[in-house]
């Protein structure tokens, strides 16, 4: 089979590591180019000595690839700089297919993008073009994309949970209150991800502010037909990845807990990498750790009226890199699970 050469941008992160890892068990990608920043000129094994057995291009930048032998591209790029980079390749003749992983090109609105992130973005005429690529919702959308916008991990894990749902609930009344592994935060060194200040310690952020909340509410507000608002309180704890995501949600229309269940069970029925628990079953992190699954279960909640839909993924796999070679897949015509089909890691 003629391979398809990828280029990693951001290969020295931790998305990036993810991404090198799924991509050298994927029977139809050849790792054409790995790009850095700081990190650039250096071997893939000097950055990250746990692929000593793969062979692997070293750390470029960005602009010494050899862009017309690329066929498709994995941004895993912070935010802003991305953006840049990628109205970059665009322009170059005949473009490769890009999956960017950072929160550019997820929100359609330019003022909404401008009042979140605190600048006005740079590549407009792609963000408009940009698909959300949040696989098991919009996948027709995605096959035809030349441009996918990754979800950022906490709205994968909500929106999985959720859309399915907003006939069945109030889409006003939506809380939603999050736990994230550290790597979610990148690789570079901050203060309040240390492991002095993160061990033996949960504490929330962007509490109000969040800047995952209106991407969440774009689709659901989308999929109700209504401009909302959700309440979503992110918690950073001490674990290196996953992510566990807990709704509460008013039922409405006279749904009760058991339509939840049936609408999820109904709308994931052929997906591979989303499953509803038996009943009574909590999901965890444990579940779904180093692999592309989501597992999720809705229970009763004490208030009559109200219901508890609970999500579990990798930040790091279904959260982001996962996901983007699921959309990689799409794009080039490829079954959505090839590459991905490792079983979690337990424990
Ligand atoms: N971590 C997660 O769980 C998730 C992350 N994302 C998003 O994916 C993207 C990558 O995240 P993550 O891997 O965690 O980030 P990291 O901070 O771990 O890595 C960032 C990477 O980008 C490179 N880089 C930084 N600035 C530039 C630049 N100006 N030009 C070229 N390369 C640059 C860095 O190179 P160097 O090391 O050489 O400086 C590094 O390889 C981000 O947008 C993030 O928000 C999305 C979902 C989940
Ligand atoms: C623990 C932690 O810090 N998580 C990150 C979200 C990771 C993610 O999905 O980021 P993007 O939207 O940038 O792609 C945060 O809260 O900003």
């Amino acid at each position: 089979m003629q391979k398809i050469r990828i280029a990693i941008l951001g290969a020295s992160g931790y998305t990036g590591a993810d991404l090198i890892r799924l991509a050298l068990a994927h029977p139809a990608i050849e790792i054409a180019a790995l790009a850095a920043e700081r990190k650039a000129g250096q071997s893939a094994q000097a950055v990250w000595p746990h692929f000593q057995a793969a062979q692997l291009p070293d750390m470029a930048t960005v602009d010494t690839i050899d862009w017309p032998t690329i066929d498709a591209v994995f941004g895993c790029l912070p935010h802003g700089a991305s953006q840049q980079i990628i109205a970059r390749i665009f322009d170059r003749p005949a473009p490769p297919k890009v999956i960017d992983l950072s929160a550019d090109f997820r929100l359609r609105d330019p003022e909404t993008y401008a009042a979140w992130y605190g600048a006005p973005h740079a590549a407009l005429t792609l963000q408009a073009e940009a698909v959300y690529g949040l696989t098991e919702h919009f996948a027709e959308d995605i096959a035809q994309a030349r441009l996918v916008a990754c979800p950022g991990c906490y709205p994968t894990a909500a929106l999985l949970a959720l859309l399915p749902l907003v006939q069945a609930i109030d889409p006003q009344r939506i809380v939603i209150n999050a736990l994230s592994g550290v790597t979610g935060a990148g690789r570079s060194l901050k203060e309040t991800n240390l492991f002095t200040e993160v061990a033996e310690a949960v504490h929330p952020y962007g509490i109000g502010s969040h800047r995952h909340m209106p991407e969440m509410e774009q689709a659901l507000g989308d999929a109700a037909g209504a401009v909302l608002r959700v309440s979503f309180t992110p918690h950073l704890i001490p674990m290196n990845r996953g992510e566990l995501v807990t709704t509460s949600v008013d039922l409405a229309n006279g749904a009760t807990v058991a339509d939840l269940r049936a609408l999820l069970a109904t709308r994931y029925a052929d997906a591979p990498f989303v499953h509803l628990l038996p009943e009574g079953v909590a999901p965890a992190t444990r579940m779904v750790r180093g692999s592309n699954h989501c597992v999720l279960n809705v229970f009763p909640d004490r208030i009559p009226g109200r219901a508890l839909v609970i999500a579990a993924i990798d930040n790091l796999v279904k959260g982001s890199s996962g996901q983007a070679i699921q959309n990689f897949n799409l794009m080039f015509g490829l079954p959505e699970a090839m590459g991905l089909e490792q079983a979690p890691l337990f424990p």
